[in-house]
Order: C-alpha cells, then structure tokens, then sequence
C-alpha cells in the first residue's frame, strides 16, 4: 500500500516575497522516507523554498500540506517537531559544550524551563551512538572542525526527531572524504529510520549519485521535481544544465563545465588501440581535463583545429599549421594545457 506523502502541494504554488516573486512549482508529493537533493543555479530560489516550506515565508499563491494539514495551521512547537533545519552558517553557542549543542535538538519536547526528563536522555545518548559523537561530545562545540561541527548538527537535528530534515549546503565546508561519509550518514539516516531529507548542494554529480529524488530550481517556471531516473531519461537534466555552460553525459552521470569562452577543436586519439591499463587511464583523464577546460573533442581530424595522438608512452604529438614546427611532443597534462594555452594566443 502507498504511504501517505510527506509534504505535498494540491495546486501550483509560488514563492516570493512581497517586493518580489521568485518561483513556480507544479504540483508535487514528497514520501515519507525519500533522499531529495535540491539543485540549481545562484539566486534561483532554492533557499525561499526551503524557507516557504519550513513555514518562516509564507507562500505567494497555494498552500503546503505536511502530513495532510496544512504548513499555516501547524503551531511553532508542533512545526518544530516535524521540521528540522540543518544551516551551514556557523552557529552562535558560546562556550557551550557539543553535548549542549545536541540536547538543544530536544527543546520542542521540553518544558519551558527546558529540563530533560529520562527519554530525552535516551533519544540523546542514542544519537551519540549512531553517530559516534562519543569522543566529540564533552569537547566545546567552537573548538571542532568544521566536518565534526557539521556531524553535531546533523545530531542535533536527529535528536529533534522530526520526519523531515532540511540541510542547507551541508557539505559546501567539507572534503571530500567527509561529504561522502556525510551522504552515507543521511542515506542510512533515510533508509533505517524512514526519515525525509531534503538537502541543497551545488554538487551535481554528488547529488546524482546519492538522490532518489531531484528538484530542479532554475527560477520563474522552471522548477521541476521527480525520480533521478525519469529527469535524466527525459533529457531535462541535460536541457537544463546545457544552458548552465555545463554539458551532462548522460550515460555516465558526470558534468562537464564548458568555459564561457570558445576554445579550440581537438582531435585527441590514442595511436594504438593495444595499450597498457596506466596509458588508457592516462588517456581517459586528459581527455576528461580537456573537456573540463572547455576544449570541444571532435571525432574527426579534419574537424579540429588541433590533433593530438597519444601514444603507448604516455607521449603526446600536439599538430597545428599555428605551430611553426609544425609539431611539438609534450608528456604531461601540464605541459599539454600550457602549449595548447600558447596556440591560444596565436591566432
Ligand atoms: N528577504 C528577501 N526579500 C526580497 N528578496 C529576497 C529576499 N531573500 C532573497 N531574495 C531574492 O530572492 C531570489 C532568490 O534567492 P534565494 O536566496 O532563494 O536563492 P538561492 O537559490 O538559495 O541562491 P544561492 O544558491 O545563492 O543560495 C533572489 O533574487 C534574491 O535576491
């Protein structure tokens, strides 16, 4: 049997603020227990959502629905135990301990006077196990790095114990070691507990790999929201970051960011097709660097403007009629970029 939705809208709703109108979003349904990256260019309108959504900006047009009742009706203690936000800006909390930081997940439970009573003391010391915080805890919480802060928080949030959690650009202050452990945590957090996450991330492939759900937010009417598969099937993903001065492959999931200035056509070919596993990884990652650069790969030679053959040493002939050698050798992506940097310049 189908669960009930999460959070859905019944029609159209737009965001905004009084002086301005930001989005417009179809009708959506967001399940109970789903992983949904929110992705989008700069200003698009991916933090008035979230903030329409945790009911702090009201909607210009429609009406949110979280767990059949609409966002308007919900009182602020209810709201906070069914909504948590995990924020990236640096929390203002003194000298306080990690601890203290986790145990403030507990306040919509609480009394005014804010005591903890025996089960939150459990729902906390549960958080620490599931996360091992247990080294972090007594520590104060400004001395942590920014990965472990980021970890306290996500505590805090669990602690909260609400079905949906909102991080905003959880891993923009991260490596990438501890952006990956971050997504395997909020996926385990989805799929052992039946918990909503909705995060921003301006990392498209991490949100590829990791999302069962993604929400497109370009601005105006061009939000979309949908299954990873059916929005990469469909050519929308490809459509829409093609206009971003990003290509999508869209067989392998990854982004190619295309430079806004118009570079050269290469023809890049290896010379033989019996190669060693190290000269194919070789060829594959320049090819990859180039395409990152901005270069256009062609599969012809008499399309491009620059031929480069990549023999079985690793070794590169770049050819040009703009080089007055005619040829040149280089052996390394440095070397390569630098002298396709110069050709450049010479026209
Ligand atoms: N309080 C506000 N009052 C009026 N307009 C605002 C307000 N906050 C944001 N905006 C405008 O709303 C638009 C969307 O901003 P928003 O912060 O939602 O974008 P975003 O997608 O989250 O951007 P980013 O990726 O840079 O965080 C922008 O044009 C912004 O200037």
């Amino acid at each position: 049997m189908e669960s009930k939705p999460l959070l859905k809208t019944e029609t159209s709703i737009k965001t905004g603020y009084p002086s301005q109108e930001v989005g417009t979003f179809l009708p959506f349904e967001i399940p109970q227990g789903a992983f949904i990256c929110m992705i989008g260019p700069n200003g698009a309108g991916k933090s008035t959502l979230l903030r329409s959504i945790t009911g702090v900006q009201p909607l210009l047009e429609g009406k949110i629905l979280l767990n059949q009742a609409p966002l308007h009706t919900y009182t602020p203690k209810k709201l906070a135990q069914s909504i948590s936000m995990v924020l990236t800006d640096a929390v203002a909390v003194g000298n306080m301990k990690a601890l203290e930081v986790l145990a403030m997940g507990r306040y919509p439970y609480t009394s005014w006077w804010g005591t903890l009573k025996e089960k939150d003391h459990q729902v906390i010391d549960k958080v620490v196990e599931q996360l091992h915080l247990s080294d972090l805890i007594h520590k104060p919480f400004y001395a942590l790095s920014d990965g472990q802060r980021q970890k306290v928080m996500l505590g805090r949030a669990l602690v909260q114990d609400t079905p949906l959690i909102i991080l905003d650009e959880p891993t923009a202050h991260l490596d990438m070691l501890n952006r990956i452990e971050l997504v395997r945590l909020l996926r385990k957090v989805v799929k052992e507990y039946n918990k909503t996450v909705l995060l921003t991330t301006h990392e498209l492939e991490l949100a590829l790999q990791s999302a069962d759900y993604l929400w497109l937010v370009a601005g105006g009417e061009q939000n979309h929201f949908g299954q990873v598969e059916e929005l990469v099937g469909s050519g929308l993903l490809e459509r829409y970051f093609t206009s971003e001065g990003v290509c999508f492959d869209r067989l392998n999931g990854t982004f190619h960011f295309v430079s806004g200035a118009e570079r050269r056509k290469l023809f890049f070919a290896l010379t033989e097709k019996e190669c060693t596993p190290a000269v194919k990884l070789k060829y594959t990652w320049i090819g990859r660097m180039l395409s990152r650069e901005g270069f256009q790969l062609v599969n012809s030679a008499e399309k491009a403007e620059v031929q480069i053959l990549f023999n079985i040493f690793g070794e590169m002939e770049v050819s040009t009629t703009l080089l007055s050698e005619g040829s040149k050798r280089v052996s390394s992506s440095g070397e390569l970029l630098q002298l396709l940097s110069t050709i450049d310049k010479m026209s």
